[in-house]
């Protein structure tokens, strides 16, 4: 039996919200969405040099990752450590439970569990977008990939799971946050990677580029390999939804193919509820649950090879 995925179409969704825009991607990032000024420290989003309670541990998290995050270890990590999924055995809801325990060091806007930010990305989208509930499970679990930190996934450093992403194996764009802290990575100054295609050509297509090693690829993985059923859109969001230095600064787009520019339309509407959805409100777990195991079900195995 053949299964057709129907991809879905950005300008439809804009429809049904009953407008007519010239330029949808403007139009859509105000769905109805309030953008809060400021963040639960009071500070504004992203601010990475904003004296705050948060500012030291996430500096030194990015001066540890842009150290350590080379062509070679994102080769091994991709390819030897994680790609073959043969850790452990478990469902969506499981690996959402584990996340329970885990603070992000690299978030200057968030020190709440990874569960609640899950859960609040994903209810503010479907406020929005209650059609689309394929975009609704990509928020609830778009996050999934830092089960890295736990012990059982070989209990991964932060610097090896979070913040932003960017390409291994050419040069790194001084977009990237803290970018000086790159200087000590040892591709920096390998002639081999510090061009601006370095081992990549132009319009190659995202999907032949190393990005860093963290949750986002690591959950991409899990998510294809396990055969969801969700669009590519969606994996698209998955993977590269902390690739800021793209999706916000517009940095690296000569790798981009065709495909990857249609997706990155998507990524931009997914990126406002990720990031302005973090804050000290709680979401009822088990008032929601229901609905998203539901969605689970639909789009996923019972078990996934992980
Ligand atoms: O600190 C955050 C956090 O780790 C997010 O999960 C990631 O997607 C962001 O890009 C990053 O900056
Ligand atoms: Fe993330
Ligand atoms: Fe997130």
């Amino acid at each position: 039996m053949t299964i057709t995925i129907e991809e879905p179409q950005l300008e439809i969704a804009v429809e049904e919200k009953g407008e007519n825009p010239s330029d949808p991607k403007e139009l859509l990032l105000d769905g109805g969405f309030v953008v809060p000024d400021s963040n639960a420290f009071g500070k504004t989003f992203r601010n990475y040099d904003a004296e705050s309670e948060r500012k030291k541990t996430v500096e030194e998290f990015y001066r540890v990752n842009h150290i350590n995050q080379t062509y070679d270890f994102v080769k091994k990590m991709r390819e030897e450590k994680y790609g073959k999924l043969n850790r452990v055995e478990m469902s969506i809801w499981e690996s959402i439970e584990l996340l329970n325990e885990f603070v992000d060091e690299s978030d200057p806007d968030l020190d709440e569990p990874q569960i609640e930010h899950l859960l609040q990305t994903a209810e503010a989208i479907r406020k929005d977008y209650p059609n689309e509930d394929w975009l609704h499970l990509t928020g609830l679990i778009h996050d999934l990939g830092k089960v890295l930190l736990h012990k059982s996934f070989g209990e991964l450093p932060q610097w090896a799971v979070v913040g932003d992403t960017f390409p291994v194996g050419c040069g790194f764009d001084e977009c990237n946050v803290h970018h000086k802290y790159f200087k000590e990575n040892p591709d920096y100054n390998n002639p081999k990677y510090n061009t601006k295609f370095g081992v990549y050509s132009e319009g190659c297509g995202l999907d032949n580029v190393l990005m860093s090693w963290g949750h986002d690829d690591y959950m991409y993985l899990v998510a294809k390999e396990n055969k969801t059923t969700l669009p590519s859109a969606a994996l698209f969001i998955i993977r590269y939804h902390s690739f800021y230095p793209l999706h916000k600064h517009g940095a690296y787009e000569y790798l981009m193919n065709e495909e990857d520019k249609e997706n990155l339309k998507w990524l931009h509407v997914f990126n406002k509820y990720d990031l302005y959805s973090k804050s000290k409100v709680r979401i009822d777990v088990e008032k929601v649950k229901p609905y998203y195991l539901s969605l689970i079900e639909k789009y996923f195995p019972a078990k996934l090879r992980w």
